[in-house]
């Protein structure tokens, strides 16, 4: 075939996917190796001496219908993943697929589209919203952005928006300052709504919110979701939020995903140490664990910069397990469990990755005396439990393969011993 017939082909398959919507559970967004790098630029001729690595290779994808929870501390470059996917930055690196349809680079015209599919809820309720427009106007933008005369005309579909997201439909001539932070989230919501998307990245949406206003919020977006079949990208810098509201959740720390797992997994048996310490810092609300105190883990100092950031594994600099392979050799991001996939050497919950490397780094020992011992031995003892039940499966497994070989060895000699008899048999009729 040739190459244009190739090329024509490829297209067509592109828009033949893209005109059929994913069903639930399908692939809808894809992320392959995405990085962005923004440059730092000096002196008079602005030469790049240096770049920020704020998303540095990721690969995720987000299924039709589920909620993908990004957690990670400040600076760990969430939000700008969360501009990449939603194409309001240009990724430095790596591609973007929604629904099979490569989105990475396409421009102002070709996202066109696309960004009816795709809508960001902003963590400011304050700045997101502009303070001399009527939020009629700010709900009725998108309709009139995308040339969109939806049916009844905007004013009715505006109202019926505002109402949906739980506020006054009368309200439609008010301005954000006479709104409450809450009531404001709901207008962020209701224009993001506006063109019915498929898939919805929220930034911090609630964490600017009163504690009481938040989880009304979140009951929102969850009961939306629902209605409208709607697929979540939901962004926190702590768990305590996305606990409740994600299907699987994506731990980020230094523009790399450390972990990505089904929700219940993570929170059964949390893999990278980096996991563990982001959810001993969520208070948990079990009476019977209320002195439960001494589990906490404290990470030593702040995110390190992510201009030049630390070799091999990039949590080594804070880790309390953190070996010399860790600070040479970059852990890859594996499925060591079903759905659940992790890039460390020194896994928690899991048999060692590289249990030669026993010696503590000097930085560790320092971490390991933030984290309560009864943590550390927790830790040890799962490790050991876990690598000494596969060690049994592998027995178990080799004795199976073994009686199966023997099996086997039966047959041949049953074989050879049948020929054997047939050419006793053909011997004797020759004689
Ligand atoms: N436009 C930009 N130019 C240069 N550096 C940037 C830019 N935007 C973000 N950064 C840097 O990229 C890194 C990641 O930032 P990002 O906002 O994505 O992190 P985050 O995890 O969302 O943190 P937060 O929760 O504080 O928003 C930070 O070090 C930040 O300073």
């Amino acid at each position: 075939m040739s190459e244009n017939a190739e090329d024509k082909e490829a297209k067509a398959a592109g828009a033949a996917t893209l005109s059929k919507d994913a069903a639930p559970g399908e692939t809808l967004l894809k992320v392959t190796g995405l990085q962005k790098h923004f440059p730092i630029k000096k002196g008079l001729f602005q030469r790049q001496v240096g770049a920020v690595r704020a998303v540095d290779g990721l690969d995720f994808e987000v299924r039709s219908g589920e909620t993908l929870g990004v957690v990670g501390e400040s600076g760990c470059g969430k939000s700008t993943m969360g501009r990449l996917i939603t194409r309001l930055l240009e990724p430095t690196a790596g591609t973007i697929e929604f629904e099979g349809k490569d989105i990475t680079h396409l421009g102002v015209g070709g996202m066109r589209p696309m960004r009816r599919d795709v809508q960001m809820i902003f963590q400011d309720p304050y700045s997101s919203l502009n303070p001399r427009h009527t939020i009629g106007t700010i709900v009725g933008a998108p309709f009139r952005l995308q040339g969109v005369e939806p049916e009844g005309g905007i004013k009715k579909e505006v109202q019926r928006l505002l109402s949906v997201v739980g506020l006054n439909p009368e309200h439609y001539n008010r301005y954000p300052h006479e709104f409450s932070g809450g009531q404001r989230q709901r207008i962020g919501i209701a224009r993001a709504l506006a063109l019915k998307p498929k898939l919805v990245v929220a930034d911090e949406p609630v964490s600017a919110l009163d504690v009481s206003i938040q989880a009304q919020v979140v009951n929102l977006m969850d009961d939306l979701q629902e209605e409208l079949g709607l697929t979540y990208v939901i962004i926190a810098h702590d768990l305590s939020v996305v606990r409740h509201v994600s299907d699987r959740i994506a731990v980020m720390y230094l523009g790399k995903i450390v972990e990505l797992a089904d929700r219940d997994s993570l929170y059964k048996a949390p893999m990278h140490p980096y996991t563990k310490a982001l959810m001993s810092a969520v208070p948990i609300p079990d009476p019977k664990r209320k002195n439960a105190k001494s589990e906490r883990i404290l990470l030593k100092g702040d995110v390190p910069s992510p201009i030049s950031p630390p070799s091999g594994c990039r949590f080594h600099t804070r880790c309390w397990k953190a070996t010399e392979i860790c600070r040479t050799t970059e852990p890859a991001l594996l499925e060591l469990k079903p759905g659940q996939r992790v890039a460390c050497h020194h896994p928690e919950n899991f048999e060692d990755q590289a249990p030669q490397d026993t010696v503590l780094l000097t930085a560790a020992k320092e971490a390991a005396e933030l984290v309560a011992d009864e943590v550390l031995a927790e830790s040890a003892e799962t490790s050991a439990a876990v690598a000494a039940e596969l060690a049994e499966e592998t027995t178990e497994e080799a004795a199976e393969e073994t009686g199966a070989e023997e099996t086997g060895a039966d047959e041949g000699s049953a074989e050879a011993s049948e020929s054997e008899s047939e050419s006793d048999s053909q011997e004797s009729t020759d004689k």
